[in-house]
């Protein structure tokens, strides 16, 4: 068998495009590590870390956190991971993310989530969270087994206290002038590839035999599984 390399990803598109369902997916089907900026944050808060109730406040306003904190955050997680394939979730949001993250390591693939403003609305505030996994539930799409409950530890579920709708309208604001120029930033670069559609489960298996054909020497791996 050749060696295998490691392979880098991030994964884009408006908060509730679905980031956090497909990394999930794409997690188990091809075992590259899954590192959320936003669970980050949030179990900084829920620790009570000096950094989350900093950060809390600008979160909870729909606001981007500031670059060179999450910059610095996501960077060290990263260098711990440094032998390993990756898909980062929610970072880099910014060209200058972007920029610090391209100081380090070169990405190899960017998965852009194109779905409609009007979708992503409806969904975010029937979003529930399992906070210690970052296990995401629908109460129409995909709800728990047990209302309120997750699936897999039977622990509660959460309702994240930015998806009310005043907020969400600000997250995709925010989304439209400070994230959509990492899109260009990625394209000029060669490496985004856009998935467009309303439905996780039509968009899935396009993203699926994309990162089979990028991806071989891991699919063959976990294949086994
Ligand atoms: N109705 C519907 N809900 C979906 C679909 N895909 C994901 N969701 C739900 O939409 C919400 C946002 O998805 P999530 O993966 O958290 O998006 P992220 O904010 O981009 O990470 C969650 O409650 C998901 O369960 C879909 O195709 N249809
Ligand atoms: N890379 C980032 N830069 C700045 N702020 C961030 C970043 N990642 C997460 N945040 C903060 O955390 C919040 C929640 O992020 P996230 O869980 O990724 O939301 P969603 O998946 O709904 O887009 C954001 O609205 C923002 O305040």
């Amino acid at each position: 068998m050749g060696l295998l390399r490691v392979f880098r990803a991030v994964i884009m598109g408006p908060p509730g495009s679905g980031k956090g369902t497909v990394s999930n997916r794409i997690t188990d089907s091809f075992g590259l590590k899954h590192l959320s900026s936003g669970d980050i944050l949030r179990a900084n808060i829920k620790a009570k870390t000096e950094l989350g109730l900093l950060m809390k406040s600008c979160i909870d306003q729909g606001q981007l956190v500031p670059d060179d904190v999450i910059s610095r955050l996501i960077l060290s997680n990263l260098r711990n991971m440094d032998h390993s394939s990756w898909l980062l979730d929610g970072f880099p949001r910014t060209v200058a993310q972007a920029e610090s993250l391209d100081s380090m390591c070169t990405v190899d693939t960017v998965i852009n989530l194109d779905v409609p403003f009007q979708t992503i609305k409806e969904r975010l505030t029937s979003r529930w969270l399992h906070l210690p996994s970052g296990r995401v539930y629908n109460t129409d799409f995909n709800p728990p087994k047990i209302p309120g409950l997750d699936d897999v530890t039977g622990e509660p579920l959460i309702q994240r206290e930015d998806d009310t709708p005043e907020t969400v309208t600000r997250r995709l604001k925010a989304y439209e002038f400070q994230t959509q120029p990492v899109l260009e930033y990625y394209r000029s670069k060669g490496v985004l590839e856009t998935f467009s559609g309303t439905e996780t489960n039509k968009i899935w298996p396009h993203v699926h035999t994309f990162l089979t054909r990028k991806i071989p020497h891991v699919q063959q791996i976990c294949g086994q599984a």
